[in-house]
């Protein structure tokens, strides 16, 4: 069954088309709004698709506006998906903290109130999604690559290690790395997981990096001046890593923030690495 939504808008850019679309979600039962980036090369056939999961309070919008990635998309050949972070709107359960609710799904499915009826953005991304993108648009449903940025990062690293036959590449950007020992994660795993802990144990980059990691190579990069260093945690998963011997690349960038100005600067090179890896 194809999926249907409309376009809200599109632009050219470099040589390609940024869109942005707007459905209605079976998985969170509300409107949802995502952007696709088609490079040049999908006019002749279907190309690479790499999944850009966004942080702490963003949409769709964040990323595809500042983390400069249409230019190495266009250049690789490779398309750009760029979802939201949360379902919305006033029916829809918040809180007034940044980092609960709306623009903090943290990429899991609630089972607790009253975050249940609507957060169910794993289910979102992996299922609902890629079924509608791939019924849609010139994309290659055999080579998929998944990165993100903060909760996004946490987004890709857990997704990619629970559906590795699915997601051939994966890359993260100062990921919340160990989220059931931080701030970023207890709090967030307790209202939409609840209090048992082994729930939270599927969505932790750093256990599933200890319990399976990935068959493939990892890149991660972490600005070494990230504001949010206790609350990500590397060096939980940069140990995990290296317990495992987990094939990658945990690299230290030297002066570097949390912001859209450290993923800009990585980008050309996160996209590279995936394009490399799905061609
Ligand atoms: N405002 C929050 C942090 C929010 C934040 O830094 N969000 C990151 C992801 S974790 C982001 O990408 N923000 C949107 C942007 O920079 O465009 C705080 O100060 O604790």
């Amino acid at each position: 069954m194809t999926l249907t939504y409309e376009t809200v808008s599109e632009n050219r850019s470099f040589g390609g088309t940024q869109g942005v679309y707007r459905h209605q979600s079976q998985a969170t039962g509300t409107q949802m709004t995502f952007a696709v980036y088609l490079p040049p090369a999908a006019e002749h056939g279907k190309v690479p698709v790499l999944w850009y999961l966004s942080g702490l309070t963003c949409t769709h919008e964040n990323a595809m506006t500042k983390a400069g990635a249409q230019e190495w998309a266009a250049e690789y050949g490779i398309a750009l998906i760029f979802p939201d972070t949360s379902p919305r709107g006033e029916g829809v359960a918040n809180d007034d903290a940044h980092d609960l609710g709306q623009g903090a799904g943290f990429y899991v499915d609630a089972t607790q109130e009253p975050w249940s009826p609507h957060f169910r953005m794993w289910h979102y991304i992996t299922h609902e999604l890629p079924e509608l993108v791939f019924g849609n648009f010139a994309l290659d449903r055999d080579a998929q690559g998944i990165t993100g940025h903060s909760m996004g990062g946490h987004g890709a690293l857990t997704i990619a290690m629970t559906l590795p036959e699915r997601y051939k590449s994966v890359s993260a950007f100062s990921p919340i790395a160990n989220p059931s020992e931080s701030d970023w994660g207890r709090k967030q795993f307790t209202a939409y997981l609840g209090d048992d802990k082994a729930a939270w144990q599927r969505h932790d980059a750093t256990v599933l990096m200890r319990e399976r990691g990935y068959p493939g190579e990892v890149l991660i990069d972490q600005g070494a001046s990230d504001q949010f260093l206790d609350l990500l945690k590397p060096e939980s998963l940069a140990q995990a890593m290296a317990a495992r011997r987990q094939p990658g690349e945990f690299r230290l960038q030297k002066g570097y923030d949390h912001s859209y100005f450290f993923v800009q600067t990585f980008m050309g090179d996160h996209i590279r690495w995936h394009a490399e890896r799905l061609a």
